[in-house]
């Protein structure tokens, strides 16, 4: 979700030039969406755009959480990765959360660094801190190694309907 508080850092990363936050406002500005294009296809959007689904997103608090990874002192202080948590509250489980990771993505020219890995364990950290019972995703086979270090296993089979 959308907030100006900082994710506190984890044991042994607080030396590391690259701060995880929460996405903020401004983020529009330090190329949040030209790092999705790497994902999938993310048109610019306005200004007021951004800051009308942003408004949306935070509206939701803890039950949409985007993550994103900068280095404070890089000129511009252009966003290096991200990723996102949302919480589906079920009537399953006695009212239980399951909580989904979509739309994981690092700047091709900052992979290999162990970014990837961070994001997506801080996204399960916080689903874990929630109360969720399990967190889920879908990914391209090639990704199964990659989720594998996360600390995931293969589940199930993905189904889509796309529009
Ligand atoms: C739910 C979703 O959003 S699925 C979509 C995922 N995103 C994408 O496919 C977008 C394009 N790709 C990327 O942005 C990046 O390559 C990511 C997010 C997949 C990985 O990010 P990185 O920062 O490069 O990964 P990171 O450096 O943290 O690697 C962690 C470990 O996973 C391994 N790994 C990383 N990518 C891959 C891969 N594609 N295949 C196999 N292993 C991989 C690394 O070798 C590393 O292992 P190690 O700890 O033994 O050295």
């Amino acid at each position: 979700m959308a907030s100006t508080s900082p994710e506190s850092a984890a044991a042994g990363e607080t030396n590391d030039p690259i701060h995880i936050r929460r996405l903020e406002l401004s983020d529009h500005e330090r190329g949040f969406l030209a790092l999705l294009s790497q994902l999938s296809a993310c048109p610019d959007l306005t200004a007021s755009e951004f800051a009308a689904r942003f408004a949306e997103l935070a509206a939701q608090g803890d039950d949409h959480v985007i993550l994103v990874a900068e280095d404070p002192s890089a000129p511009e202080r252009r966003i290096l990765a991200t990723g996102c948590l949302f919480v589906e509250r079920k009537f399953l489980r006695g009212g239980g959360k399951a909580g989904h990771v979509e739309d994981v993505v690092v700047d091709a020219a900052a992979r290999g660094r162990g970014l990837g890995l961070r994001i997506v364990r801080r996204l399960v950290e916080i689903a874990r801190d929630a109360g969720c019972y399990k967190v889920i995703l879908d990914c391209t086979p090639e990704l199964r190694a990659y989720y594998a270090k996360c600390g995931f296993v293969e589940k199930g089979v993905q189904m889509a309907v796309y529009f």
